[in-house]
């Protein structure tokens, strides 16, 4: 049993079918790399592993349990799945640690030291240990990201996903919110990410993903998708970055 199992999936929005039939497992400590043009379908599929989408065909399932639509189960999905957005999403009111500690204590009801206890330790993991204390708006884009990703692992996800988490960010702020995830794609973590940052797919993912039209259209380990696509499509995106 894989991971993550995506079985014929199809979601459309009204008359618009945007993913036309997805299959996908994803096994233990795989990072994914899912690419392809705006509009393919990727930021909705990552929405769909983790129930923040309904799907209209098909069947994932996590860890063993089927999505089902129904909100405790949605519920039960969105604490074993973390996701992390190209905006940060930080309440701007809150401390580091506040922000760290508040889904943790909200969502799964931790006490107040065992969640500080846990922030400040993912906080160290993403090299922030000594803002804790800091203010959303006092960091860079970079280091909001790792509060944001920091934040995420507090939850102790069994996956994360990353839709296009370093597109915000300055050029010179990316490699830091990469080596983050690098570190933890070396730790075991199982990563599915939405990147633009092919150098990074190559060096780090153990398969990718291209995304066209809605379908898997090439799907393979790096060396080949890169350095030997098979459709005109794939060359095409590939020959823009
Ligand atoms: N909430 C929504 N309601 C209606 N249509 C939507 C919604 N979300 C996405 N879509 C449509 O679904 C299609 C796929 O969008 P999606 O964001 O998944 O693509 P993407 O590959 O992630 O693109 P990008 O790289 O621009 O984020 C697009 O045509 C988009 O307009």
């Amino acid at each position: 049993m894989s991971l993550i199992e995506i079985t014929e999936v199809r979601k459309s929005y009204g008359m618009n079918e945007v993913l036309k039939g997805i299959d996908l497992d994803v096994e233990p400590g795989e990072v994914i790399a899912i690419i392809g043009k705006s509009g393919s379908g990727k930021s909705t599929l990552l929405r769909c592993i983790n129930g923040l989408e309904t799907i209209s065909k098909g069947s994932i399932s996590v860890a063993g349990a089927q999505l089902l639509d129904d909100e405790v189960h949605l519920k039960a999905l969105r604490l074993k799945v973390g996701m992390i957005f190209q905006q940060f999403n930080l309440f701007p009111h809150l401390t580091v640690g506040g922000n760290v500690m508040l889904s943790q204590m909200v969502v799964k009801k931790t006490p107040k030291p065992a969640a500080e206890e846990m922030a400040r330790k993912m906080l160290e993991r993403v090299g922030l240990e000594q803002k804790f204390d800091a203010y959303p708006d006092e960091l860079s884009g970079g280091q909001k990201q790792r509060v944001a990703i920091a934040r995420a692992l507090a939850m102790q996800p069994i996956a994360l996903l990353c839709d296009e988490i370093t597109s915000a960010l300055d050029p010179e702020l990316v490699s830091e919110v990469l080596a983050v995830v690098r570190e933890l794609a070396a730790e075991g973590m199982t990563l599915l990410m939405v990147t633009h940052e092919m150098k990074f797919a190559r060096d780090v993912c153990s398969r990718v993903v291209f995304m066209h039209q809605g379908r898997v259209h090439e799907i393979g380990a790096p060396d080949e998708v890169f350095a030997n696509p098979q459709t005109p499509e794939l060359k095409q995106f590939l020959g823009m970055h």
